[in-house]
């Protein structure tokens, strides 16, 4: 494996905004290069040689010209069209300062289903373009119309047999139609002339749909990048590492941060490859604390839902508001720092990191940069990133920042209720910024992302992907709408919880009946219809409906949860018991929790 850092390009496409905004943010997340699409130069005031001016000055190349579409394998009349068509287009590339130019495969019906005549066209197309210096990248598109697996674009170029003529191999066509990538062994480097890249969720539709609206960054989706560009890599190729991404949200979403994830992606796939990129993501032991930030009001209840909840307040932070709750080395600090009435929700994450330090320079070369922090002179020196939605993520070591807390008397509190950690962080995602923060805490974290699991809401079709350690031991549910969230606002608005470990949770839930803690009542038809689905014991049906207890089970084991209500706007608290291997997080009960929250908010005015 070569040790030579691959050129990072993105295409345009990717991006949204004008030209500029995009030249913008490529180079600001540190790309080398673009794929300039015609359709951003058609639409900008610039022109192409100032465009040219523009990439030079933000330090940016134009590594190719895209799309020529729908040149090859025509009758005689449409092939001088075409031919006095590329001319023009060659002109503007030699405006540009560009070499390369993308044909894809015809989807017209012009064409016929001849690769001799495909072969013949595109030599004489290649010949032109030498004639300028430039060369053409033959693409085939998953659903052109004669030519659609790479395999047959490379008969083709082969058969052309022209220096100037080579093959673009963009993964999202390959994988997408369940292509061999091993095949690509077999193709001389040096004709290989461009690579575009493109991830995206495994799904059952018509390819041309998925590609044009559904296509993700590398490590976002479910194809197996890491071969497949090993495969290209085999044969020589020396060229760019393109991002070609199409997709709604990208389209829509703030450049700035999409090229930042755009970057991250390929960083990711690079160490996958061998790549030396940054500190491997060293081992996390698990969650060192939550952070929520409250005001005055929110806060009281809060407090009082801890204690109910068994945890004792037991520090004092030296310079700041903040409270430390803990439970059997469970630790939750409540931070008075919002000045928007009876809110609560989580600021910060800390994760136990076995070096701390090298995890904020992971999180560095991630392009999660370490955010700046005041502290007091023997206050812990604890680094911190910023996560998509906005969340603080904290890296610590085993409890040395314990001691920016004094202690307080505890004063009296029912005890505790079997808490054992932080079994889980659920945090709901801005609709932008779903797949991005599943990068986020894979990239910088070295988190799992489990699979994507859909379901249908009371409000709305959800998304929700778990991130997990291989221990298990730091595991964040991370949820999203399927389409940008109606305004119609449901009770609680993008709700955030912290699920606590518990040894016993339905003699927690028999404690939290006793001292009136504020439990979440779950309707009596969940349980019939859990009777109906998977006869549970009598006994065991009767306490789950008894303490408002959520059950799941898998092939692995089973899973016993119930939640609070929503404190403030949007935090609740669950208790959770893993039995036997059960590793999910009690998905199916989600709906009939999200409505018992809106019931609950209605009653409580
Ligand atoms: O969707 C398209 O038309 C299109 C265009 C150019 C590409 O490189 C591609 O992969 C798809
Ligand atoms: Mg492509």
């Amino acid at each position: 494996m070569s040790t030579v850092e691959p050129r990072r390009v993105i295409a345009t496409v990717c991006l949204s905004g004008t030209l500029e905004d995009k030249l913008a943010a490529a180079a600001a997340a540190g790309f080398d290069g673009v794929e300039l699409f015609e359709n951003d130069l058609i639409a900008s005031a610039a022109s192409p040689a100032e465009i040219r001016q523009r990439c030079a000055d933000l330090g940016l190349t134009i590594d190719l010209y895209q799309p020529f579409r729908d040149f090859e394998a025509v009758p005689p009349d449409v092939l001088r069209a075409n031919l006095r068509r590329a001319e023009r287009k060659f002109d503007v590339m030699e405006q540009l300062g560009v070499d390369l130019v993308l044909v894809c495969s015809t989807v017209s019906p012009d064409a016929v289903d001849d690769d001799e005549l495909a072969a013949d066209q595109l030599r004489a197309l290649a010949d032109r373009a030498a004639a300028r210096g430039m060369r053409v990248a033959y693409e085939a598109l998953a659903w052109g119309r004669f030519v659609n697996t790479y395999e047959h674009s490379w008969r083709i170029v082969r058969r052309a047999d022209h220096p100037a003529l080579g093959l673009c191999l963009d993964s999202f066509h390959v994988l997408s139609r369940g292509g061999d990538p091993a095949l690509i062994r077999t193709i001389p480097g040096e004709k290989l002339f461009f690579l575009q890249l493109a991830d995206a969720p495994q799904l059952d539709m018509d390819v041309l749909q998925w590609s044009r609206h559904h296509r993700l960054f590398p490590g976002q989706g479910s194809f197996d990048l890491p071969t497949f560009v090993g495969n290209v890599l085999s044969t020589g190729y020396a060229g760019p590492l393109s991002l070609e991404v199409f997709n709604d949200v990208f389209r829509q979403a703030d450049p700035h941060p999409a090229a930042v994830d755009a970057m991250r992606s390929l960083r990711l796939l690079e160490e996958q490859l061998g790549f030396p990129v940054a500190d491997p993501a060293p081992q996390l032991a698990g969650h060192a604390f939550a952070e929520l930030t409250v005001d005055e009001v929110a806060g009281a209840r809060v407090a009082d839902a801890l204690t109910a909840l068994g945890f004792a307040r037991t520090g004092e932070h030296r310079s700041k508001p903040v409270q430390l709750w803990e439970q059997a080395g469970t630790r939750v600090l409540l931070h008075t720092a919002s000045s928007t009435p009876d809110s609560a929700a989580i600021g910060a994450l800390a994760v136990q990191s076995e070096e701390p330090r090298r995890s904020a320079r992971r999180a560095d070369a991630m392009g999660a940069p370490v955010l700046p922090r005041t502290r007091g002179p023997e206050e812990a020196d604890l680094a911190s990133v910023e996560a998509p939605d906005g969340t603080e993520v904290f890296f610590c070591d085993a409890g040395s920042w314990l001691s920016d807390f004094h202690a307080v008397d505890a004063g009296d509190a029912p005890g505790p209720l079997g808490i054992t950690g932080i079994d889980h962080v659920a945090l709901t995602q801005p609709f932008d910024h779903f797949d991005e923060a599943a990068l986020f805490y894979r990239s910088v974290l070295g988190l799992e992302p489990e699979p994507v699991t859909e379901y249908a809401a009371p409000f709305g079709m959800v998304r929700s992907r778990a991130v997990c350690n291989p221990s298990g031991t730091v595991r964040m549910a991370l949820t999203g709408t399927l389409v940008r969230r109606g305004e119609w606002a449901p009770a609680v608005r993008d709700p955030q919880h912290i699920a606590f470990a518990c040894e016993d949770v339905l003699a927690a839930a028999r404690a939290l009946r006793e001292r009136g803690a504020p439990v979440l009542t779950v309707p009596d038809n969940y349980y019939d219809d859990l009777d109906a689905r998977l006869g549970l014991d009598p006994e065991l049906l009767a306490e789950l409906r008894a303490g408002s207890v959520l059950y799941d089970r898998d092939e692995h084991g089973e899973y016993l949860h119930l939640c609070t209500e929503v404190f403030g706007s949007r935090i609740f608290f669950e208790l959770v018991q893993r039995i036997g291997g059960y590793s999910g997080y009690g998905v199916p009960n989600a709906p009939v929790r999200m409505a018992a929250h809106r019931r609950r908010r209605l009653a409580n005015g």
